[in-house]
Order: structure tokens, then sequence, then C-alpha cells
């Protein structure tokens, strides 16, 4: 009988393992809650770094505790000593300090370095500022130059730039920092359609467009998204297939979720409901 379980065990393959730092929501619709489950309905291996404890729910942001950088670092190299991550993610990171060490841990890695997906957090559905001038500037001066690809929403794309133009063409002006990049497009036009525009350093930018979901269960969605493309390329996908399909994941999950009432604002985009 142990033997059958022993058996069948060792003949699974491992799965790929993606790696988030990020901050934890209490309210478990966001940050590393959104990240994890996200991570598990694509059969990966999730792994996590705490870069803050913020006391959040539906409503709002009430309290936020950054984990000391210390801390932040070792939990970083804890992973990376043990783990062979196949993607990594980042969320709310939340102090500048926390952005500039993590570039520099990234910059410094000597072994070849997995796809790094940048969602720059800076403002919550809620409207609470969760990362300020100072850590926006550390995104465009340390990390954006690291990464493989940053998936900013409009406000978070016309913040790094400084720029208020269209979607495609803040997404132009970012890859000149060296990324790809996804300008994600939550509000809906009045197509009733979502476009997020794809542009990929030295090519035009691409629309990739879907029918958008009415909802106002939105909380976790952009790192919902970011967490499913990461998970993408750590299951092995190009980056444009890997864009497409974590649109259509986070707007199956917003579809879910859609005739639901969890707390009383802003609910969480639906973290349950089956697997890639
Ligand atoms: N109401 C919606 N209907 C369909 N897709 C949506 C909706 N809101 C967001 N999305 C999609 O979710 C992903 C994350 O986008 P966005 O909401 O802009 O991120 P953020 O939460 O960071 O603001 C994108 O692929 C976007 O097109
Ligand atoms: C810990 C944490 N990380 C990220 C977000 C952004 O997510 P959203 O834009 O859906 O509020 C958040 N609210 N909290």
């Amino acid at each position: 009988m142990s033997g059958l379980s022993r058996g069948t065990g060792a003949l699974s393959a491992s799965p790929p393992v993606a790696l988030t730092i990020a901050g934890s929501d209490s309210g478990g619709a966001a940050g590393i809650a959104a990240d994890l489950t996200t991570f598990a309905a694509h059969g990966v291996h999730g792994a996590c770094v705490v870069t803050a404890v913020t006391a959040q729910d539906t409503t709002g942001v009430r309290d936020v505790h950054a984990v000391p950088t210390a801390n932040v670092e070792a939990q970083l190299a804890a992973v990376l000593d043990d783990l062979t991550v196949a993607a990594v993610k980042t969320g709310m990171l939340g102090t500048a300090q926390a952005v500039v060490s993590l570039s520099e841990a990234w910059g410094a890695r000597s072994r070849s370095r997995p796809p790094l997906v940048v969602d720059p957090v800076l403002v919550a559905t809620s409207g609470a500022v969760l990362g300020g001038e100072e850590v926006r500037r550390a995104y465009v001066e340390h990390l954006l130059p690291l990464a493989t690809v940053v998936t900013p929403n409009r406000d978070e794309a016309r913040a790094l730039t400084g720029h208020d133009g269209r979607p495609e063409e803040l997404a132009a002006l970012l890859t000149e920092l060296g990324p790809a990049v996804v300008v994600t497009g939550g509000d809906p036009e009045a197509s009733g359609l979502c476009t997020d525009w794809l542009a990929i350093p030295g090519g035009d930018p691409v629309p990739l467009t879907h029918p958008a979901v009415v909802t106002r269960n939105d909380h976790g969605t952009g790192c919902t998204y970011s967490a499913a493309l990461a998970a993408q390329l750590a299951r092995g996908a190009d980056l444009t297939a890997a864009a497409r399909a974590a649109a259509a994941y986070t707007t199956r999950q917003l579809t879910l979720s859609q005739t639901w009432t969890l707390g009383r604002g802003r609910g969480p985009i639906a973290h349950t409901g089956g697997t890639v």
C-alpha cells in the first residue's frame, strides 16, 4: 500500500517553481494570496518572499508594515539557494530600499536568471498609495531595466513615464528602459472590450483585446494577471502566448466572482474555480 503511494509520487514529474516577491493582503484578494493561488491553478509550485504586511480588506488599506530589508534579502537567498526557480514576479515592494536591494541582488546573480515579471504596484484598487514617489523613481532607475516584462496598468504607466499619452505610446516609451511591457487595460471601453498593449523592444506595440467583464469584484486583478503571466513563462510559453493566456485566465476568474458578495467594498477576483 505504502509502496503504491511512494511509487506514484516517484513517477510524477516535479512541477516548475515560480517565486513571488510581494506584500500580503489580509483580505486574501491581492498580493501573495492572489499569486500563490494563481500559481497553483497553473500547476506551478509557488515560493514567496514577503516584502510588506498590509492590514487590508475590500474597503481599503488600514496599515502597512514593511518587512525589514535584511529579512527580505534572507528570504530571497533561502529560496534561490535551494529551489530551481523558473520565473519570478514582483508585486508590492513598498519601499525604495526594497526595490534597490532586490535590483542589486538580481543584478549580482551570476547564474542564469529566469524571466522576471515586474508588476509595479503603486496604488491599490481602493485608492491607497502602496508606493510613493521614491518607490516610483527606484523602479525606473533600478528594477525596470532588469525586468523581462513589466505590467503597469494605465495609471502606473503614466506615473512611470511622466507622460499622459495613449497606452500604446506609454508601452513603447517604457521599452526604452529595456524590458518588454504590457500596459493593462482594466478600464473597460465603451465597445465592451478591454485592451492590453504588448510592446516588445524593437517592435510595434500590439493590442491584445478581450471582452470586458462587468463586475465590482476586481480587487487583486493586476496581481492575478502578473502571476498568471509568470506561471505561463515558468511553463515555457513565449511572451505573446503567455500574455494572451494570462488575460484569458484573469477574465475567467473575474467572471467566476461576478455575482458574489464578499465584503462591503471592491470584492476579490475569484481565487477558486479550477485549474488551467
Ligand atoms: N472588467 C474587466 N474585464 C475584463 N478584463 C479585465 C477587467 N479588468 C481588468 N481586466 C484585465 O485584467 C488584467 C489586469 O488589468 P488591470 O485591471 O489593468 O490591472 P490592475 O489591477 O493592476 O489595475 C488585464 O489583462 C486586463 O485587461
Ligand atoms: C499587498 C497588495 N499588493 C498589491 C495590491 C494591488 O492590488 P489591487 O490593485 O487589486 O488593489 C494590493 N492592494 N495589496
